[in-house]
């Protein structure tokens, strides 16, 4: 396996506070990886430095073997980073089917890259949908375009924000259903949710963020042989 993002010594400042205090994170190609913390702790700042959003001030971020902290976001983009942000934020005056097409490319170069029919296939729903405008939608279904939307532009790395966020459990269910799939189809994830037990399940390598420094790293199996740092770091 070959290493896909790397992020050294990451500092980053919103003005003159600083939020991310040399966070180090590491993702193999394939590989499934979590961001964890309580709300504050700086896991949607580390995602927006390494979409260039927020840009780093000091550390190194590499991806696919090229330094990118300081590229601007569209080129970070281009590169094969997709985001399903938080809050989902697809287009509400297009209809599915557009909000899937504006953002097809295949930047990953893959030989089987994601195509309508196939965004189709594991999300029936927007299928049925695919006619109607985006603020039509419920939650739930707003969440699987944002990922839809995500997928059409083949990335290397998928970043979910969020994913489940508000969703009740059938959709939430929905959604780790299709996370599944795609980790078994090869893809790249970094995934920040609150459910600890279902990524367990899900991802390989998890980091615990708290006050903007890393305060764990380690696999599921660990993770999951120790409660007490669900405990001490992520509950409410
Ligand atoms: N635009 C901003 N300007 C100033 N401070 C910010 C800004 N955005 C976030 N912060 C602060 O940075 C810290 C980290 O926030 P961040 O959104 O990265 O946390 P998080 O772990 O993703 O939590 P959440 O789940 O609540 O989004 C918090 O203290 C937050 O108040």
């Amino acid at each position: 396996m070959s290493i896909l993002l790397e992020i050294q010594g990451l500092q980053t400042f919103y003005g003159p506070s600083q939020v991310l205090f040399n966070v180090n994170l590491t993702i193999q190609e394939g590989q499934v990886a979590t961001l964890l913390g309580r709300n504050g702790m700086g896991k949607t700042t580390t995602v927006r430095s390494i979409l260039g959003l927020t840009p780093a001030r000091k550390g190194l971020i590499s991806f696919a073997g090229r330094r990118i902290e300081a590229l601007p976001p569209e080129q970070i983009a281009a590169l094969g980073i997709a985001v399903v942000p938080e809050g989902r934020q697809i287009f509400p005056n297009l209809t599915v089917k557009e909000n899937l097409i504006a953002f097809a490319a295949n930047r990953n170069q893959s030989p089987q890259p994601w195509t309508l029919p196939r965004i189709y296939e594991i999300f029936p729903r927007l299928q049925e949908r695919q006619h109607n405008l985006g603020n039509q939608l419920s939650g739930g279904e707003q969440q699987m375009l944002a990922i839809g939307r995500a997928l059409m532009t083949n990335p290397r790395l998928l970043i979910l924000d969020e994913a489940t966020e508000g969703l009740a459990p059938l959709l939430r269910e929905e959604i780790w259903r299709v996370l599944r799939l795609l980790k078994q189809s090869g893809q790249t994830i970094l995934v920040i949710d609150k459910y600890v037990e279902r990524l367990i399940a899900l991802a390989d390598q998890h980091t615990i963020l708290e006050r903007g420094r890393v305060v764990w790293q380690g696999n599921s199996e660990a993770l999951g042989a120790q409660p007490e740092l669900w405990k001490r770091y992520l509950s409410v």
